[in-house]
């Protein structure tokens, strides 16, 4: 079966009917319940799409050799040991870092289609906008995200900070938007934007955190990128092409589930939040990953 682009357009519906599909499954569920709902998503399609970075190396550069796929392998593994080190060096820097250019890589996932800003303004752009969506997630689970941060870096981030950083990346991104729409560089329409963000608003205040984290990473951020990168790999968007995607991830996916397990049997006698533990294995494997979809992006 073959997706048409008008499939394609269906999918900003698809994004919105389900995450209020999600926010009134929590209704049915208790806490727990919830949490392991969560991981399972964050484990499936969030990990998955991060899992054919080597093929997308490989296909941006049109290197395919065998010595090329070790030396990339290679690359991102060093990649992964830097940030180990980094995190357990100067913890609060190396979140501060892994928050930033989380929110770029939210940004750009979203944006980079929908807007024609040059070089540098773009790349605030969507920096302006990922931080928004972290504050606003932040914002509204003010003592449980300094729980975490004080369990990953014993630093204690006083709750007013949400408030100013929201203040801020909000004031910051409408600015940007008025002046992108104002000089016609906005292809997607202004009022389907700012819907967009209320959706976020009501999915962030209403579910718990990592409820409505995994909604946002997986539905907003996770599945479409994974269609971005099918299309990009094998130039359609079909059952076919879906299942070789999922076919030549299937190892690394094991792998990093593996990585979690044992990051999670090291840290299990700490008595950290497991969360804490979700903040490290995803900065792990987020940087190499926001390198590779920015250079795909930059295609
Ligand atoms: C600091 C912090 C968080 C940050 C998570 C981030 C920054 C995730 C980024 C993931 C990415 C970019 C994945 C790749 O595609 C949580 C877990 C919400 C919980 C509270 C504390």
């Amino acid at each position: 079966m073959k997706f048409q682009p008008s499939n394609i357009a269906n999918m900003n519906a698809f994004m919105i009917v389900s995450t209020f599909f999600c926010l009134w499954l929590a209704v049915y569920f208790g806490d727990r319940a919830e949490a392991l709902l969560a991981y399972l998503f964050v484990f499936s399609f969030g990990i998955m799409h991060g899992a054919n970075d080597l093929k997308l190396i490989q296909r941006t550069t049109g290197m395919s050799s065998r010595s090329f796929y070790m030396r990339a392998l290679v690359s991102y593994l060093l990649v992964i040991g830097i940030i180990t080190v980094f995190f357990s060096f100067v913890p609060i820097l190396a979140l501060a870092f892994f928050v930033l250019a989380s929110a770029y890589h939210f940004g750009e996932q979203h944006w980079a289609s929908r807007t024609s800003l040059p070089s540098i303004l773009r790349e605030l752009f969507f920096m302006a906008y990922g931080m928004l969506i972290f504050f606003l997630l932040f914002y509204f689970h003010a003592d449980e995200v300094t729980g975490v941060i004080h369990d990953v870096t014993d630093f204690s981030i006083p709750t007013a900070f949400y408030f100013y950083g929201l203040l801020v990346s909000g004031l910051t991104f409408l600015v940007f938007f008025a002046w992108i729409a104002f000089n016609s560089l906005l292809l997607t329409h202004i009022i389907e934007e700012l819907f967009y963000l209320l959706v976020f608003y009501v999915l962030f205040q209403s579910a718990s955190l990592i409820w409505g984290f995994s909604i946002y990473f997986v539905i907003w951020h996770s599945i479409p990128s994974l269609m971005d990168q099918v299309q990009f790999l094998s130039g359609e968007i079909s059952s076919k092409a879906l299942w070789s995607y999922f076919k030549s991830s299937f190892l690394y996916w094991i792998i990093s589930l593996a990585g979690l397990g044992i990051l999670y049997y090291i840290f299990q006698g700490q008595d950290k939040l497991f969360f804490s533990i979700l903040v490290y294995f995803l900065a792990a494997i987020t940087f190499p990953h926001v390198l590779v979809m920015n250079k795909v992006n930059r295609i």
